[in-house]
């Protein structure tokens, strides 16, 4: 049966990533190759989300799109559950490269960034780490590959906005056989694949009124001022905050 999420006045069906979606970037190898879980569900992707068709225009006039992730908890044998990660290709035209906002929703969350050397994916010139709670914003700058890790108990429900207008990179973290670190119950470790890494840098989310958000507001809101999400679109515009915000 479709796992479905009601939004606004809209029902949308998750797009779901199964485990064998996760086969290139899963830490335990030996858990992989003997599990017989291979279909099974790992996180649900609403994608595209609008409360109705008006807020669908607005949204899609800004080039954006809002979605929500749920990633239950559990193991990826030794490795806590995470995304597949990726990376955004640069805008057209410019040097600099998509960035993305989330949002903690439910549960709590813990993003892995890293910024690679461009075209030599294996050396990484920043790790950095930040653990988000309900409410919490995380953005993720240009040139940053991410991976979200549900290392808790509870089901994760995060939101994004990002330009609607690239499809995600994901083959320098597939051939890598995941990001740089792994998060496993005794702590991260490094992925030996990478040629050089640094140690993680654990930096903190923004607080909701550090970005204008009333405490407990949902950023879904900002779609009443969008110009506010306009560095997600044209971030060639907004190279001082976003150099800053990591
Ligand atoms: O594409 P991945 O690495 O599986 O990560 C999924 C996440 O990325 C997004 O596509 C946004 O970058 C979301 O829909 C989802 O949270």
């Amino acid at each position: 049966m479709a796992v479905t999420l009601k939004f606004g006045d809209k029902v949308t069906a998750a797009d779901v990533r199964k485990l064998h979606d996760m086969e290139d970037v899963v830490f335990d190898r030996e858990w992989f190759e003997k599990t017989d879980e291979i279909n099974k569900d790992m996180y649900y992707m609403f994608r595209d989300l609008a409360k109705s068709d008006s807020d669908l225009e607005i949204i899609k006039s800004r080039r954006l799109r809002y979605d929500i992730t749920r990633i239950p908890p559990g193991m990826l044998g030794s490795e806590y559950i995470k995304t597949v990660g990726h990376y955004h290709p640069k805008v057209p035209g410019t040097d600099v490269y998509y960035p993305e906002i989330y949002q903690v929703l439910e549960g709590s969350a813990t993003y892995l960034m890293q910024k690679a050397e461009p075209g030599d994916e294996d050396v990484v010139l920043d790790a950095a780490v930040i653990k988000a709670e309900k409410g919490d914003l995380v953005i993720v700058p240009p040139g940053y590959g991410h991976v979200t890790i549900n290392a808790s108990e509870n089901t994760l429900e995060m939101a994004n906005w990002v330009c609607r207008d690239f499809s995600s990179v994901y083959e320098p973290i597939k051939r890598l056989s995941g990001a740089a670190y792994f998060l496993l119950k005794d702590g991260f470790v490094k992925n030996p694949l990478y040629a050089d890494v640094p140690s993680i840098r654990y930096t903190a989310p923004l607080s909701p009124d550090e970005f204008g958000l009333d405490s407990g507001e949902n950023m879904y809101e900002l779609i009443h001022e969008a110009e506010r999400l306009r560095f997600l679109t044209a971030p060639q515009d907004y190279t001082g905050f976003l150099t800053g915000i990591l």
